[in-house]
């Protein structure tokens, strides 16, 4: 029997489960607050071209407007000054939007600290209880950070101090872009950065130091409560925008039930 033949089986059986990562993208959608001098994505909207009227008698349909990098989100290396010389999200290759997942769990810690940093020492930990990371696979960082999405103000998390949300330290970034066998890491968080990460050195080194690597990013996770620590498949479909440094993205997961 045909492989493909066993997954379509299992699914209709439900003894696979499709999970489903992504975030409602709409005008609501939290978006990265960088401070001045430096620009800013724009909203998510929709435009109405026509609605089954004169503009159009049978059809609805908008017009979108949308930064690469607002809801969730699939970061390619291009996108930082690190990796410019790397894939765009249109030639990040096909075979790699499905891919292994692990989940690391640091929701307890981050729900006590909201400046919560994942360093090298809590991965070695998690290897040790779960084996080691997959090869070419998904990192990804649970936070509960999902439960604050259709709240902006509450999912950002700023203060007069700045965004006061989970990340990973400077030492770790560096690791698993440069030591760790992943391809990527994914976050519930609005970017694949700690809130604080513009205070660091260097700032925000997860897209610093992964994008320079040639690895990926996706953020705005959600539902990764509903993986196990390790088995799952991701499935992640930025759209192939030439030149793009990223794109929103539906994110799914293939878990056994
Ligand atoms: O890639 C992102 O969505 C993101 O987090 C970001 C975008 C632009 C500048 C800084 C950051 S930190
Ligand atoms: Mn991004």
């Amino acid at each position: 029997m045909p492989v493909l033949q066993d997954l379509l089986d299992a699914l209709r059986a439900r003894t696979i489960e499709v999970v489903d990562l992504t975030a409602p993208l709409h005008s609501g959608t939290p978006i990265l607050q960088l401070p001045p001098p430096f620009a800013n994505a724009s909203p998510f909207e929709l435009t109405e071209i026509s609605r089954y009227d004169e503009r159009g008698p049978a059809w609805y349909w908008n017009d979108i407007h949308t930064s690469e990098h607002t809801g969730t989100h699939f970061d390619v290396p291009v996108h930082w000054v690190t990796g410019k010389d790397g894939e765009d999200v249109a030639q990040v290759p096909a075979a790699r939007l499905l891919a292994p997942a692990v989940v690391l769990d640091f929701a307890a810690e981050s729900a006590k600290d909201p400046d919560f940093l994942l360093e090298v020492d809590h991965v070695r930990a998690w290897e040790s209880e779960h084996g080691p990371l997959p090869d070419g696979g998904w990192l990804l960082y649970r936070t509960g950070w999902d439960a604050r999405s259709e709240d902006a103000a509450a999912f950002l998390n700023a203060d007069d101090t700045g965004p006061h949300t989970p990340g990973i330290s400077v030492e770790c970034a560096k690791w698993l872009a440069e030591e760790a066998p992943v391809m990527g890491l994914g976050v519930e968080t609005v970017g694949t950065d700690a809130g604080g990460a513009h205070s660091f050195d260097p700032p925000f080194p997860c897209h610093s130091f992964l994008l320079g690597a040639g690895k990926y990013g996706l953020t705005q996770l959600q539902n990764l409560a509903r993986l196990p620590a390790t088995g799952a498949v991701v499935i992640a479909g930025p759209l192939p925008i030439v030149g793009g440094s990223g794109s929103p993205a539906r994110v799914l997961a293939l878990v056994e039930s």
